[in-house]
C-alpha cells in the first residue's frame, strides 16, 4: 500500500470512529443526528516535534482550540507533551497505548449551543525526547451552514450563536490567531 492509499484508508477508518462518537454525543444530548456536510472532510496532520534544549523558551504548539467539529488524535506512547486547560491549570494528557484522544472543536461547541465546550490545549516541548502525533481533523465542507442541531434552545437556554458558513469562521480563526473568546464573540447572536 503506498502512503497516499494508507492515508486514505486510515482517514476513512478514523471518520467512522468520529461518526460513532458523534452519534453517542447526539444521543446523550437528545439532539438530531449530525448532517453529513458538517463532518464530511477529514484532514490528517502529522506533527513531529524534535527535542528543544531549553523548553522554558518556547512551546511546540501555542494554546488554541481546534476550529473544526471534532479531532481524533493519536499520541506517541510514553512521551508527554499535550496539555489541556482545566479549572485554571494546564493538565498533561498522558498517552495511553492504543488510545485515541477526542478533542471537541469550535463547531461542536457552537451547534450544541455551548453545552459541550471546545477544550483549550497546547503542546509543551521536551529537552530529551522527540514526539510525533497524528491529528485527524473532522471538519465541515467550506460552504456548509453551521447552525444549532435539534431543539436545544428554550427560554432558559437561548440561542447563543448565529448561523454562518464554515469558511467564514475559518478565515476569522486564522485572522484572530487562536484568540478563542474574541473569535466566538463575533459569531454570537447579539454581536
Ligand atoms: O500534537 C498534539 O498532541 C496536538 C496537536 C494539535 O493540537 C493540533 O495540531 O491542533
Ligand atoms: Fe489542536
Amino acid at each position: 500500500m503506498d502512503s497516499r492509499e494508507l492515508v486514505r484508508t486510515r482517514s476513512a477508518q478514523v471518520r467512522k470512529v468520529a461518526m460513532k462518537v458523534l452519534e453517542l454525543i447526539s444521543k446523550g444530548l437528545r439532539t438530531a443526528y449530525f448532517r453529513d456536510e458538517l463532518c464530511h472532510n477529514v484532514t490528517l496532520s502529522v506533527n513531529h516535534y524534535p527535542p528543544c534544549l531549553d523548553p522554558s523558551l518556547t512551546l511546540d504548539v501555542p494554546k488554541h482550540c481546534d476550529p473544526n467539529l471534532i479531532t481524533i488524535l493519536l499520541q506517541e506512547d510514553h512521551v508527554n507533551g499535550l496539555q489541556v486547560f482545566k479549572d485554571g491549570e494546564w493538565i498533561s494528557v498522558e498517552p495511553i497505548s492504543q488510545a485515541l484522544v477526542i478533542n471537541i472543536g469550535h463547531q461542536l461547541q457552537i451547534i450544541n449551543n455551548g453545552k459541550l465546550k471546545s477544550a483549550e490545549h497546547r503542546v509543551v516541548t521536551s529537552s530529551s525526547h522527540s514526539r510525533t502525533s497524528a491529528a485527524f481533523f473532522i471538519m465541515p465542507l467550506d460552504d456548509c451552514i453551521v447552525e444549532l442541531v435539534g431543539a436545544l434552545i428554550s427560554a432558559s437556554n437561548p440561542q447563543l450563536y448565529k448561523p454562518f458558513q464554515y469558511k467564514e469562521f475559518f478565515i476569522n480563526y486564522v485572522i484572530k490567531q487562536g484568540k478563542t473568546e474574541v473569535l466566538l464573540e463575533m459569531f454570537k447572536l447579539q454581536a
